[in-house]
């Protein structure tokens, strides 16, 4: 789409804040560099959280998408709830070859399992499997248990497969954002909703379900 078509769009354009989460070093700023320019730098910043803003069509629509790539300094260290409430959707990242990022994202998920978040399970550094630590059937177990997305991808060497694990987190923002606007409508109405049709930021009536 030309800049013409994309300006013409911006009334209707969707927001989604994506807080990338995990351990120290398993390549969330990689990931989010990749998704952002198409390159791989390989060393970043260590020190503090950074925060991007892109606009990009998903499904032709355009999303801005607010990035938070959060920065550990170890471990123990958690996000905190600021970072979850900020968020509409997280970005749950480890690394196939660190064993620890993976129990950190464990202990994280305990924490959410029981918010209704958005969120994408990705294992990155999937260009060095010959050292793996985290096998496929547990991370898509535990994207399973949040039932959410899961992928792994290579930061390193990969473009499009990082670009979806963006989009697919996105349309789940957005399927969750219309599921609650949705409820709101049917308790306003009392359930008497059914011959009504949900209008929905951004979407034209072409757009909606035709039911
Ligand atoms: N082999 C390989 N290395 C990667 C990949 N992605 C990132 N790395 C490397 O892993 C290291 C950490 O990457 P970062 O993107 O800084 O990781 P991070 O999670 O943002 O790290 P913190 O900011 O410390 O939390 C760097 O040396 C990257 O070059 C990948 O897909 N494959």
């Amino acid at each position: 789409m030309n800049a013409k078509g994309m300006r013409r769009k911006k009334s209707s354009l969707s927001e989604v804040k994506v807080a990338v989460i995990g351990a120290p070093g398993v390549g969330k700023s990689a990931l989010s560099v990749r998704f952002l320019t198409r390159r791989y730098i390989g060393e970043y910043d260590h020190q503090s959280e950074t925060r991007y803003k892109h606009e990009v069509l998903v499904d032709n629509e355009p999303v801005l998408y607010e990035i938070l790539d959060t920065c550990p300094k170890k471990f123990d260290d958690l996000p905190s709830s600021d970072t979850i409430n900020w968020a509409d959707g997280l970005l749950l990242v480890y690394s196939m070859i660190d064993k620890k990022s993976f129990t950190y994202l464990k202990r994280f998920s305990k924490i959410i399992s029981e918010s209704d978040i958005p969120v994408y399970v990705v294992a990155n550094k999937n260009d060095m499997v010959h050292l793996r630590e985290v096998s496929t059937e547990d991370g898509a177990l535990l994207a399973r248990d949040l039932e959410c997305g899961f992928s792994e991808v290579a930061a390193a060497e990969q473009v499009a497969p990082v670009a979806v694990v963006y989009q697919e987190l996105c349309r789940a923002v957005l399927a969750a954002r219309r599921k609650s606007k949705h409820s709101l409508l049917e308790r306003m109405l009392g359930g008497r909703t059914s011959n009504l049709r949900l209008y929905v930021r951004g979407k034209s009536d072409s757009a909606l379900p035709k039911d």
